[in-house]
């Protein structure tokens, strides 16, 4: 009954096509549909078929060889299917990226090895490891996600079970390796040793490697020389995001989202976002709850006052000390979560923030909002007394 589904679809749309594609064996899943190629052969036909059509079957398309399927079943994916190179927006800023990384999805191992990614928060980096892993375990390849933290973590499990040598293998014996986040290896020396070994190991037999961090691999800290010699040693690459992108990517998500494509409202959005996509999304999704009227409203600065008093009674700081520009670290720190608590509680704009605390540039804003995002991503305590404040605070303005 099932296998009848994509077969009669197929039959009505190329009469020649469903006579191949009876040779395969067909598993409909709720989002996708696996075809099992009887032969390699027949594999690339269907992977060449699949990709030179227009196809709106309404669920991911899976090609697979009889061979890999057991083996691609023994590695259960982590990978987030809605993150495709279908939906990410392309520009000037992020193009070359894109096109390097379908290339290595498409022929993990022959052509960008190790491909390093680097780039601000939230413009993609972690979509584009799991386009290429989607689009590659489509393919049969063997794939590995993992953000270092993860694959830290894991090590010491098997080092503490005494089974590191399993550990090596597992990593070792995929086709492609997707390794997020690699500025945190910083400081972790056995994780670099066996990463390294891990990298050796896959390099050698032509296994693809991508790495994604967010800096290049010469301002990364306390990672061993030889293994920032082996980021480098294939493809570094930048991904930025430009005006004219970041406003096809509001465009886009607007859609997205079930939104007008209103100018007043990409006008609003583009204002009040920075470059980074993950606040656009953040921007859209509360536009589409609380509405075009109410969300450009601009917050009094009674309400950034009350934000201020609200901090600088957590950390014990007088409200007065968090506007002055100061040296003291716990002052800058609490300047810095004011200033983030502003833009996530009140949505105030970066222009208002900046001006608030005294700065004519709006860049100021969004160099200390996203010191406080970088940190939130790091560290967890910091991460929960955020969650903490963010709450109450909301709690504290009936919001
Ligand atoms: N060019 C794009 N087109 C469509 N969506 C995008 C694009 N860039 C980023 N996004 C979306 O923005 C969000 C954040 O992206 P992502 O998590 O990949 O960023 P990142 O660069 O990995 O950030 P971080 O360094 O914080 O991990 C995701 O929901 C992603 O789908």
């Amino acid at each position: 009954m099932e296998r009848q589904d994509f077969l009669s679809f197929i039959e009505q749309a190329d009469k020649f096509a469903v006579g191949i594609f009876r040779q395969f064996k067909i598993e409909e899943r709720d989002n996708s549909v696996i075809l099992i190629a009887p032969t390699e052969a027949y594999k690339r036909w269907a992977m060449e078929y699949i990709k030179s059509r227009v196809f709106n079957y309404g669920k991911r398309i899976e090609v697979r060889s009889a061979g890999e399927r057991e083996k691609n079943e023994a590695y259960p994916s982590n990978l987030i299917e809605k993150y495709s190179f279908d939906n990410f927006v392309v520009g000037k800023a992020n193009e070359l990226v894109y096109k390097v990384c379908i290339e290595v999805a498409e022929y993990p191992g022959s052509s960008f090895n190790p491909l390093f990614i680097y780039g601000k928060v939230g413009l993609g980096k972690t979509h584009l490891l799991h386009a290429i892993g989607n689009r590659a375990r489509d393919g049969g390849y063997k794939v590995i996600y993992s953000p270092i933290t993860d694959f830290s973590d894991e090590m010491i499990a098997y080092l503490k079970k005494g089974q590191i040598e399993a550990f090596r293998n597992k990593y070792s014996s995929v086709d492609v390796l997707l390794l997020d986040d690699v500025q945190f290896l910083s400081g972790k020396e056995r994780t670099q040793i066996e990463l390294f070994r891990v990298f050796e190991s896959i390099y050698s037999k032509d296994k693809q490697m991508v790495l994604v961090s967010d800096r290049h691999p010469k301002d990364l800290k306390d990672i061993s020389d030889r293994l920032i010699s082996r980021f480098e040693s294939g493809l570094v690459i930048e991904i930025g995001l430009d005006d004219e992108t970041k406003l096809s990517i509001i465009k886009q998500k607007l859609i997205l989202y079930g939104m007008p494509l209103d100018q007043k409202v990409i006008d609003h959005i583009f204002e009040n976002t920075g470059y980074n996509v993950r606040e656009i999304e953040g921007a859209i999704k509360t536009l589409k709850v609380v509405g075009i009227k109410e969300t450009p409203k601009k917050k009094s600065v009674k309400d950034i006052n009350f934000v201020v008093e609200f901090t600088a009674r957590h950390f014990k700081l007088k409200p007065e000390d968090l506007k002055k520009e100061g040296k003291e670290r716990k002052i800058i720190n609490a300047r810095h979560i004011a200033m983030y608590l502003c833009k996530m509680v009140l949505g105030t704009s970066y222009a208002e923030i900046s001006r608030y605390f005294g700065k004519k540039d709006h860049t100021s804003a969004i160099y200390s909002i996203r010191k406080v995002e970088e940190k939130i991503r790091q560290d967890r305590k910091f991460k929960y007394m955020m969650t903490f404040l963010e709450r109450h605070l909301r709690k504290e303005l009936e919001l």
